[in-house]
């Protein structure tokens, strides 16, 4: 519910301007909702106009990307790159290349990218792309020559101190590859324009398991300190096979949890006796399989059809990590009667207004995407420091740094929680010491 005057006012104008998207309007809903105490706390923000302004991007690009198929058609599919917010950094924020991606999901990310920047207490201000372009059942060949007329055009809006992409779902270290190459190409220049690349030519040790291993540093913080509890001997549900949830699976592995399962957006795998990880790798990143594959390899694994299901199999912890609005307001109410008691989201606005409603209902430790899954783009923005200083840490020294940025995230959220009276709400607070941050420098740096 909104009842300032002020978050109603500037709603309403996103309603009338930006109507037609449903996910850019969830998630300032989401935002608005939990900030009405830090607008009554600071009047200099509605006298400084700070909402209508980190309601608008700074900059929305929008392209076609013609590209040839491999049997010489021509194909034209359309590129976003949206550069939300630089009031504490250069915009950062991954590409994603997806059928279902459309302005209003590219919108939601990059205004949950400000946030989510702000928290990892590192200089990166918000944006994100990406493409309509369906990687699913291409050729290498035909990725790299769409990856190569995308950067075509990106690469004027881009740079090392301006916007620095990375990666999100269908992105990884074959596509950031081919997209390095391009930009080399064109503006013969050899710098730290995209993160997430490979280990040969400037990518970070960790970059590839920050999101995963993030995800369980932030879970296994938080019920260290709101529950005082850990992951050992917990049942996990996971959601997706990709980036995230491959790495989530691992280090919750590692911590001492039994993680059940492994989706597609076809449908899930139950192993009762826990997924063995090294075959979901060798299925997806091996031969970019379905995960249907896995239960034919593994006696006693179930495959079902439909990815929604996953949400019915008992767990104590939940970790959606493939897509935005995958757990809606049922599938929250069959977790918590199977027993859940922790919802720490790895995907991006996985769960929808109405299961976040019961988690709260429920007294469900509930920690967001933009707190949660922040280790990716932490680990991102150590890339552009060892960038800077032309030098590579090792894996440990990353990992650790990873941890710390993960605790302290915990630690900010619940510390904004407690000054705006909403204590031990990580949502709330999430949202608070994100927004505080990047308004006050929204402030200071006048009204542009
Ligand atoms: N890669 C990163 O560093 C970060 C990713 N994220 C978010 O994590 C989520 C997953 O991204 P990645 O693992 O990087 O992508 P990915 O491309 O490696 O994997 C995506 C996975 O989700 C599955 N999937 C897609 N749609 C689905 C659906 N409707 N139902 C079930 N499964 C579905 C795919 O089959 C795949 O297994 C996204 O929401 C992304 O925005 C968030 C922070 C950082
Ligand atoms: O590593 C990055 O720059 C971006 C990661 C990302 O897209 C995300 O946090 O959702």
């Amino acid at each position: 519910m909104l009842n300032n005057e002020y978050l109603k006012r500037v709603y309403a104008q996103v309603e009338q301007r930006d109507g037609d998207q449903p996910e850019f309007k969830q998630a300032v809903r989401e935002v608005f909702e939990t900030l009405e105490p830090v607008i009554e706390m600071h009047p200099e923000y509605e006298a400084n106009g700070i909402l209508e302004r980190f309601v608008e991007p700074e900059r929305v690009v929008k392209f076609r990307v013609p590209w040839v198929d491999d049997s010489g058609k021509v194909q034209v599919n359309r590129g976003y790159r949206i550069q939300f917010n630089s009031a504490i950094g250069p915009y950062k924020g991954g590409l994603r290349f997806h059928p279902t991606v459309t302005e209003s999901v590219i919108k939601f990310l990059g205004f949950e990218q400000i946030l989510k920047n702000s928290l990892t207490t590192l200089p990166m201000g918000g944006g994100k792309g990406g493409s309509d372009f369906d990687p699913k059942g291409k050729s290498d060949a035909e990725v790299m020559r769409f990856c190569q007329s995308f950067m075509t055009e990106l690469q004027r809006h881009i740079g090392q101190f301006t916007d620095v992409p990375a990666g999100d779902i269908n992105v990884g270290g074959r596509e950031i590859g081919y997209l390095f190459g391009q930009y080399k190409r064109i503006r013969d220049e050899y710098s730290g324009v995209l993160t997430g690349k490979g280990l040969e030519f400037g990518g970070s040790l960790a970059r590839t398991e920050a999101t995963g291993y993030g995800l369980c540093y932030y879970t296994q913080e938080a019920l260290r300190v709101l529950r005082n509890d850990s992951f050992e001997g917990k049942t996990v549900v996971i959601s997706g096979s990709g980036n995230v949830a491959i790495f989530a699976t691992e280090k919750a592995q590692e911590l001492g949890a039994k993680v059940v399962t492994a989706s597609d957006s076809n449908g899930y795998v139950y192993d009762p006796e826990g997924i063995k990880l090294d075959i979901v790798k060798d299925i997806k990143l091996g031969h970019r399989g379905r995960i249907k594959e896995y239960a034919d390899r593994v006696p006693g694994a179930e495959y079902h059809e439909g990815c929604a299901g996953v949400w019915s199999v008992p767990c104590d912890i939940a970790l959606p990590c493939a897509t935005q609005n995958e757990l809606d307001g049922e599938a929250a109410k069959t977790l918590v009667a199977n027993g859940c008691t922790v919802v720490c989201e790895g995907a991006n606005m996985p769960s929808t207004p109405e299961a976040i409603e019961t988690y709260q209902a429920n007294g469900v430790l509930y920690g967001p995407a933009k707190a949660a899954n922040a280790g990716g783009v932490a680990v991102s923005g150590l890339e552009m420091s060892q960038n800077s200083y032309r030098l590579a840490w090792t894996f440990e020294e990353t990992d650790a740094k990873l941890k710390s940025i993960m605790e302290t995230i915990v630690a900010d959220s619940l510390a904004a929680a407690k000054e705006y009276g909403v204590d031990g709400d990580l949502m709330a607070g999430a949202n608070i010491a994100g927004f505080t941050k990047v308004a006050n420098a929204m402030v200071a740096q006048g009204v542009c």
